[in-house]
């Protein structure tokens, strides 16, 4: 199902021989950046395909900006290799990697327009750094301001700009020299929630009409959840999980990316999960993670059939990440029949449910 690499698997296999390695916009070999005794990049081997928009996790420190700054070769690895489309950019000087810089737009949390440029100016920047005709740029920036739903602003001041018109100045300027690659750091953290799901439509937008590649850390669950195909999370320089977001969403196998997905993921309410006790009690109380075919057919209809008097639905439900439902359901399975809660674990497992034990309550539920 995932056509994508793991990043174990390329890590066994640095060379991530591949019929269609030509459509990978990004391809990075076991890179390394060190900064005195500390391993900013740790051995991260990673690819991003065509049309792919990939999101990259991780705490602070992680060693996710390092990242972004060796694929724009503003950091240069320590050992290692970056291929962007093809060509390794890692030990070029600046003069051949300028043009290589055309081929990747940023856009930042800030968005970093120049205040005493108008809207126009700004979108035009990166063709008047390479040297285009005002009317040339002039009409590329009408272009793209038309894409961004800002028109009407091209005369106008940053300043006088809310934040999201802003960011989509940034989105259209980066879009300038026609990239293949749209970096993104965290830009829509200074941005409220509903600012902040126009601008993912408006990315998601782009990204389909276009064919951009877009690589984007952010430390905004629902920004991978809702524009994301692939989720990596690195920890101390190290992609330490990767796979489909609704995979890892569904499924994540580690503390670290449990911890970093927090509140996103289904929780037990707060009035329950205050009840809960590690001795067996009245109720067991489980938690049914389910994801993909899995999470398709009538599970808890077919568990009331398989094992009688089962289970009472708690809280829950099924939602839906990339079209794939992704669905937690907290079951309460009476107590004190050891052998009933293992049919009813068994049963759950046998569909390919993940199922923890919670805790127990001392009354019903
Ligand atoms: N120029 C530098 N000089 C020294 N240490 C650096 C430098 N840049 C990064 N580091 C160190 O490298 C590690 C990774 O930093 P990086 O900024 O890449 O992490 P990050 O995941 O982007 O963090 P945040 O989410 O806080 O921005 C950290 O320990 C950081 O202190």
């Amino acid at each position: 199902m995932n056509q994508h690499i793991t990043a174990s698997q390329a890590i066994a296999d640095p060379t991530h021989a591949r019929p269609d390695a030509s459509q990978d916009v990004v391809r990075l070999v076991d890179l390394k950046r060190r900064f005195g005794t500390t391993p900013a990049i740790d051995g991260i081997s990673l690819t991003v395909r065509k049309g792919e928009i990939l999101g990259i996790i991780g705490r602070s420190g992680a060693g996710k900006s390092t990242l972004i700054r060796c694929l724009n070769g503003l950091e240069r690895p320590d050992s290692g290799e970056v291929f962007i489309e093809g060509r390794e950019i890692s030990r070029l000087g600046e003069r051949d990697l300028q043009p290589l810089r055309r081929r990747i737009g940023m856009i930042f949390q800030h968005f970093n327009l120049l205040s005493a440029k108008t809207v126009e100016d700004n979108v035009a920047l990166p063709l008047k750094i390479e040297g285009r005709p005002r009317a040339e740029r002039l009409a590329r920036a009408a272009e793209l301001l038309d894409l961004v739903g800002l028109s009407e602003k091209a005369r106008a001041y940053p300043a006088s700009l809310s934040g999201g018109q802003k960011q989509r100045v940034g989105i259209a300027r980066a879009l300038a020299a026609r990239p293949a690659l749209l970096l993104s750091d965290e830009a829509t953290s200074a941005l409220d929630p509903e600012t902040t799901r126009s601008i993912l439509a408006l990315l998601k937008d782009i990204n389909r009409q276009l064919g951009l590649t877009i690589l984007l850390i952010t430390h905004e669950m629902e920004v991978i959840r809702s524009i994301a195909d692939r989720v990596a999370v690195i920890d101390a320089g190290r992609i330490v999980e990767e796979g489909p977001v609704w995979s890892v969403f569904a499924d994540p196998r580690l503390d670290i990316t449990r911890s970093l997905l927090g509140a996103i993921r289904p929780q037990l309410p707060t009035e329950l999960a205050a009840r809960l006790v590690p001795a067996a009690g009245t109720e067991t109380i489980l938690r049914v993670d389910v994801a993909g075919e899995a999470a398709r057919g009538p599970l808890l209809s077919d568990l009331a059939t398989a094992v009688p008097g089962s289970f009472r639905l708690v809280h829950g439900g099924i939602d839906h990440i990339q079209q794939q439902p992704v669905g937690t359901l907290f079951l309460s399975v009476p107590g004190g029949d050891a052998s009933h809660l293992a049919a009813v674990v068994t049963f759950l497992k046998a569909r390919q449910a993940r199922v923890e034990v919670l805790g127990h309550v001392a009354n019903p539920v």
